[in-house]
């Protein structure tokens, strides 16, 4: 199949990629001409572990292009994704100007049938603001299928290779054909692709996304109450998760979920529920609670120093929202930079993946370390934001000699509170009991 995806960020990248895998010949197309002077190069424009592999296999065999051209990227395309940003408007809801403002020029260009699809987040109705923005100007049939993207940033690939399900949402019998060959080849276990009409579809895409961080903040609070009354919540949540009623996914508590899409999402249903009259109480306080549980350790190290964090040198591990991502929008990590410095303290950071980002945007106001160890050279205490692979299980001779003490405050639960008091750490993690030396 011909396939073209405006918008080669994240998603549309990943999208692309993985539908030239599967055999189409794909055009992504971007408004950015340096990227996609890069991706025409051969150079990959994000970080998304697996991803650099099949890009490049598929570029190689002639399968993927990129272009700056809608017209020349949408030549001869059955499928034409939006993968474009909905990013919050002044209001909090999503900005559709991207998406309208290129279905727009769709509807000028279009000259042979093609299904247009949403992969973007959108509020509902958005489907038929696209169909109306195009139809102001086409000339030859078309469809709108709203397709939302489920997918994780770290392990994109796989989360595209392999859907939990896909959701389809359309009023088209054709356009669910066109749809159902595409998908074809990523449901052969059995995953299913749900069909139901835009309007459900939009809103499963931001019933999911604030399901789950209504799912974390919960855990978040439950932390809270166990560090209050002397409980365990590693316990409490092997407990819960295994009744399958509740799952032992997304049951992790810690500093707050960030991201481009959680934050932004939450607000946007919030608003959308404003928009209809209807107050969404619980959303609400998913997004007070998130934004006090991102800065939710700096009262605990200031404690710890006895109230006052002037002139103390403390070293923090890990910038990026999560692991395995560059990805730092309304990463926790950044929050905890600003609450740091404004105490007076002197913050030496270290991120595999996601430091140039962060310099860029507090320059000089923190140190940046080579490697993680470095980044310890003589702090009174670390602090870990992001939960990377290589923090887990560190050279525990290396820290001591590069600690001024022994003092760890953990936002994401990294180490087992025994070790830690076997190497006569001062411990203090998220709804957890403290260890003390
Ligand atoms: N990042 C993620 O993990 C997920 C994102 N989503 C949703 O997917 C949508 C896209 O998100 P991301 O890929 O993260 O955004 P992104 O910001 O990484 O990528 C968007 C791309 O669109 C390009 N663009 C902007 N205007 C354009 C135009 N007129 N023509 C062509 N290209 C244009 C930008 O240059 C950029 O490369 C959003 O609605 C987001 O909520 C959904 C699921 C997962
Ligand atoms: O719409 C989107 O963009 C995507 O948003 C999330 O994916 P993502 O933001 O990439 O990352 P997650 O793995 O969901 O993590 C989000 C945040 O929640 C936090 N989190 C996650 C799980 C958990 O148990 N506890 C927890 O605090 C993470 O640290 C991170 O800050 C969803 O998981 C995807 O299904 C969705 O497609």
């Amino acid at each position: 199949m011909r396939i073209a995806v405006v918008g080669t960020g994240y998603v549309g990248l990943v999208t692309g990629t993985c539908f030239a895998e599967t055999g189409n010949t794909v055009t992504c197309v971007d408004i950015d001409k340096a990227k996609v002077e890069k991706l025409q190069g051969g150079t990959i424009t994000i970080y998304e572990p697996g991803l650099d592999h099949l890009f490049l296999r598929n570029l190689k065999e002639n399968r993927l292009h990129f272009t700056t051209s809608l017209a020349e990227g949408i030549k001869g395309a059955q499928i034409i994704f939006l993968a474009l940003p909905t990013p919050p408007g002044e209001d909090g809801s999503a900005d559709l100007s991207y998406v309208l403002g290129v279905s727009k020029e769709l509807g000028k260009i279009l000259d042979a049938y093609a299904v247009i699809v949403d992969k973007s987040t959108v509020p509902v109705g958005t489907a038929d603001k696209v169909r109306a923005a195009i139809a102001a100007n086409a000339k030859v049939e078309f469809d709108v299928v709203s397709n939302p993207e489920f997918l994780r940033e770290g392990v994109a690939v796989d989360d595209f290779m392999k859907p939990d399900r896909v959701v389809i949402g359309s009023s088209s019998e054709r356009a669910n054909a066109l749809m159902q060959q595409l998908y074809a080849p990523f449901v052969r276990q059995g995953n299913p692709i749900i069909y139901m009409d835009e309007r459900s579809a939009e809103l499963t895409k931001y019933a999911a996304n604030a399901f789950l961080a209504t799912k974390i903040t919960f855990m978040n609070e439950i932390a809270r109450m166990c560090e209050r009354l002397d409980a365990d919540v590693d316990m409490v949540r092997k407990g819960i998760g295994g009744d399958e009623r509740i799952g032992k996914r997304f049951l992790f508590p810690g500093i707050g979920y960030g991201g481009s899409c959680f934050p932004k999402d939450v607000q946007a249903l919030s608003r959308s529920a404003d928009e209809v009259g209807y107050e969404f109480k619980i959303l609400r306080s998913v997004m007070d609670v998130n934004q006090e549980q991102k800065t939710y350790l700096v009262p605990k190290v200031k404690r710890f120093f006895g109230g006052s964090l002037r002139g103390k040198k403390i070293a923090l591990w890990g910038l990026s929202f999560k692991p395995n991502t560059d990805d730092i929008r309304e990463a926790p990590a950044l929050y905890i930079i600003d609450a740091l410095l404004a105490e007076g303290a002197v913050v030496t950071a270290f991120d595999p993946e996601a430091m140039p980002g962060v310099k860029r945007m507090v320059g000089d106001k923190i140190t940046f370390a080579e490697n993680q160890y470095d980044a310890l050279e003589g702090a009174e205490a670390l602090v870990i934001a992001t939960e990377w692979g290589a923090f887990r299980t560190p050279d525990f001779d290396l820290m001591e000699t590069k600690l001024a003490q022994k003092v760890i405050f953990d936002g994401r639960n990294v180490f087992e509170g025994p070790l830690m008091a076997s190497l006569g750490y001062y411990y203090e993690s998220i709804g957890r009991r403290p260890v003390k030396p």
